[in-house]
């Protein structure tokens, strides 16, 4: 018997960020290996024209929540969505289910957060800082809280190369981030986000490590634990290999690079890709909340939930995979055949994506305006490319995260624990859980038909003999405007020309002399 599965049994469980990516994947999770537990509390903002009922409908019957329902099909009976959004004063939610939240809960797993790297630092302030701090607030409220844990990030201190399990000061007080986002106005939050954030390259980052740091000081009377995941990416195992619902990381990439848009990119082969399965993350996460609470650490424990030291892995490896998949399971209706490249520098980033980015672009939509369409290609160019200048920082680096915590409670786990909340990365590997992650992409996110595939291997073959043929035309546009303009050039074409027909001559007279 798991003793983590049995510990969640007649547990009342709050999650912020249950509609996002890790907190579907931790709610399948935990309603599917402790279905005993009492209820699911989820803080859920109605969005896009959406009721909180329909979005809790829609997360149940999609197809993550296939496996679960056959084992307990009255799942949504354990499943009570209160309405709430995290940028409001006490998180709007009504007094009637703050109070049930207060009294009930055992358990939290803080997921939400604003994840983009573009946010404005008061919205990143706003849900990464400040609600943290409310939520925080809030637990030292529950009389029967357990356990508080944390999800941050593994890269909320990217601005230093080796990353140990404790909290890295920031330079300026969370506290004083918070009041003066208050009274600022935008243009001058704008003006002062590069000095604040310093060397890290984005407000996501740098809003999560100040998240830490106000976890770490509203600790003293709670139970606290933070889950620090590199990069998380498709499922591995659990409920079923390469899973995947949203664009972020490395699956949009993906998409774009399937679909022949991306065609190089600017990343160190040798850079350590930090990759890290969702559901590996869901099975730290819920181990980390059993230990907490069981075991009750004398201070605040950061789990660094990463692949890098135990079984790393490169992009250039983790590339090339990507691309044999794609040899095998093409995706429809691509715009050029896949193909990418690494490039290195300034340079040869300028030129491929001039070359290979901007210019079929522009032929593109010089063709759409001629067949009387609305040309989009550059706008959809010029939003990959922006998208990829921001995760380039990722891919160009290495890091190193010490994994100390993460090892002890594996060893902390029984054999049955170990199996059923696997988190030991070492077991992973990397060319099948690609493989898996690619025809996630293609199924779950593209929603792509397997049955579809030999119509796209059909459209590759298309666009490979249309390339071959414009590259001709190409090739010979240039060389008769060279002819038209120089000596030399028709010289050398006087030269080829004779040395092909003499080549033939000798050709034809030495076959007619053999017969
Ligand atoms: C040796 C040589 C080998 C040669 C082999 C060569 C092979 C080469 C390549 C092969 C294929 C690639 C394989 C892997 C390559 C490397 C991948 C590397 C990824 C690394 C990512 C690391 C980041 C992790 C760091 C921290 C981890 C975390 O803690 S946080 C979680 C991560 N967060 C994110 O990823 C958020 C990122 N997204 C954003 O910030 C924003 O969405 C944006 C700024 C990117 C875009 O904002 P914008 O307002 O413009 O638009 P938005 O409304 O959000 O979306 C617009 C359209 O763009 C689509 N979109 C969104 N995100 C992505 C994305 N990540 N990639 C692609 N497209 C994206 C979105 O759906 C919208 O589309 P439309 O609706 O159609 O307009
Ligand atoms: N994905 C990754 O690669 C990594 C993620 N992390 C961390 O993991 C956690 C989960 O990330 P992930 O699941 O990928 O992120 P998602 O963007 O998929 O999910 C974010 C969640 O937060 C919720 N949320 C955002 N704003 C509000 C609000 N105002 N009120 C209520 N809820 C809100 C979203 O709700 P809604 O559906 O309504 O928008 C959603 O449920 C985050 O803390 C992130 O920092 C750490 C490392 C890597």
């Amino acid at each position: 018997m798991s003793m983590i599965a049995a510990f969640y049994s007649g547990k009342s469980i709050l999650i912020t960020g249950a509609t996002g990516f890790m907190g579907k994947v931790l709610m399948e999770k935990l309603l599917r290996t402790s279905p005993d537990l009492k209820v699911v509390y989820i803080l859920v903002r109605p969005k896009a024209g959406q009721t909180l009922q329909q979005r809790v409908f829609q997360i149940l019957n999609s197809k993550l929540f296939e496996k679960v329902k056959e084992f307990c099909p009255n799942v949504h009976e354990k499943i009570r969505a209160v309405s709430a959004d995290l940028n409001q004063n006490d998180f709007a939610i009504s007094k009637e289910d703050l109070q049930e939240l207060l009294s009930c809960t055992n358990i939290v797993f803080h997921c939400a957060a604003t994840v983009r790297f573009d946010d404005n630092l008061r919205h990143a302030v706003q849900l990464n800082v400040t609600a943290t701090q409310q939520l925080l607030l809030m637990a030292s409220q529950m009389p029967k809280l357990e356990a508080f844990i944390h999800i941050s990030t593994a890269f909320a201190n990217c601005n230093l190369k080796h990353i140990d399990e404790v909290i890295y000061p920031c330079s300026v007080e969370p506290k004083k981030i918070i009041d003066s986002m208050e009274w600022l106005d935008d243009a001058i939050i704008d003006e002062i986000t590069p000095k604040l954030i310093g060397d890290r390259p984005n407000t996501y980052t740098y809003t999560k490590a100040l998240g830490e740091m106000v976890v770490q000081q509203e600790s003293e009377n709670l139970n606290i634990a933070i889950v620090r995941p590199s990069i998380v990416g498709a499922t591995w195992q659990e409920p079923f290999p390469g899973w995947v619902d949203n664009l972020n990381g490395p699956s949009g990439l993906i998409i774009a690079a399937g679909k022949g848009f991306l065609r190089s990119i600017r990343a160190t082969p040798m850079a350590v890709a930090d990759l890290i399965p969702v559901d590996t993350v869901v099975n730290l996460t819920l181990a980390v909340g059993w230990y907490t609470a069981v075991h009750r650490p004398k201070s605040t424990l950061i789990y660094h939930c990463t692949s890098g030291n135990l079984n790393p892995c490169n992009w250039g490896k983790m590339g090339l995979q990507v691309l044999a998949t794609f040899e095998k399971v093409p995706f429809e209706r691509a715009f050029r055949r896949p193909y990418a490249d690494f490039t290195t520098n300034n340079f040869t980033t300028h030129y491929w994506n001039a070359v290979s980015h901007r210019a079929p672009a522009i032929i593109y939509d010089f063709y759409l305006r001629l067949t009387g369409r609305k040309p989009r290609m550059t706008k959809l160019m010029n939003r990959l490319l922006r998208t990829i200048s921001m995760l380039e920082y990722f891919i160009n680096r290495s890091w190193e995260w010490s994994t100390y915590n993460t090892e002890m409670l594996m060893s902390e786990l029984s054999p049955e624990d170990q199996r059923v909340f696997n988190f030991d990365v070492r077991q992973l590997n990397w060319l099948e859980y690609i493989e898996n992650y690619v025809l996630g992409v293609k199924k779950y996110l593209l929603k792509e038909d397997m049955a579809g595939i030999p119509e796209a291997r059909q459209h590759l073959r298309r666009l490979r003999n249309i390339h071959y043929l414009f590259n001709t035309a190409l090739f010979l546009i240039v060389w008769r405007l060279l002819i038209a303009r120089s000596q030399m050039a028709r010289n050398v074409w006087f030269f080829i020309v004779s040395f092909c027909y003499k080549f033939l001559s000798y050709f034809r007279a030495s076959s007619t002399l053999k017969a």
